[in-house]
């Protein structure tokens, strides 16, 4: 786990680790907060009913943590702990799923690529250990990227 050190010469280290994973999900962009002539307006192609997907491409989410290099371990964190932590906070609930209607959070909040990012950087705080987690970043497509710091 996450953990404090200071190097050979006594200056403590800090490092950032980061781990990708794919993932495939469909949505709809639609504010409960709009009216549906203003949906269409702001939200275009996106604003379709029947939804579009990214599984043709998959979402790459980007967690990334940064602390003290851990003198005795040579780890800021085990990568292998931070997989389960992406397992049950991503994989699980998102993989293969149509945002809005299988995930309860979505239910009321627009699935926005920025949406999706704090989805994910509340529930990864969750699992981690205290204020490792220094940024979620989110390639939805091979162009738009969307990065959330927690602020
Ligand atoms: N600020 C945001 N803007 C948009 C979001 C978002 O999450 N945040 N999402 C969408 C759409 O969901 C969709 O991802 C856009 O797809 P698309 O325009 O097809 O993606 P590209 O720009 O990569 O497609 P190209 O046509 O290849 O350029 C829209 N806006
Ligand atoms: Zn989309």
């Amino acid at each position: 786990m996450a953990g404090s050190s200071v190097s050979d010469s006594g200056a403590e280290r800090i490092g950032y680790i980061s781990r990708v994973q794919c993932f495939s999900a469909c949505h709809r962009l639609h504010s409960i907060h709009l009216s549906d002539e203003e949906n269409k307006q702001v939200y275009g192609k996106c604003n379709n009913p029947n939804g579009h997907g990214h599984n043709y491409k998959g979402l790459s989410a980007l967690p990334s943590l940064i602390c003290y290099i851990d003198r005795l371990t040579g780890m800021v964190m085990n990568l292998t702990d931070l997989k389960r932590c992406i397992e049950d906070v991503i994989m699980t609930p998102l993989d293969h799923k149509n945002l809005d209607k299988d995930v309860p959070y979505f239910a009321d909040v627009v699935s926005t690529t920025e949406n999706l990012a704090v989805y994910i950087w509340d529930n990864m705080v969750k699992v981690l250990p205290p204020n490792v987690l220094y940024e979620i970043k989110i390639h939805e497509t091979d162009k738009n990227i969307v990065i959330y710091r927690g602020e």
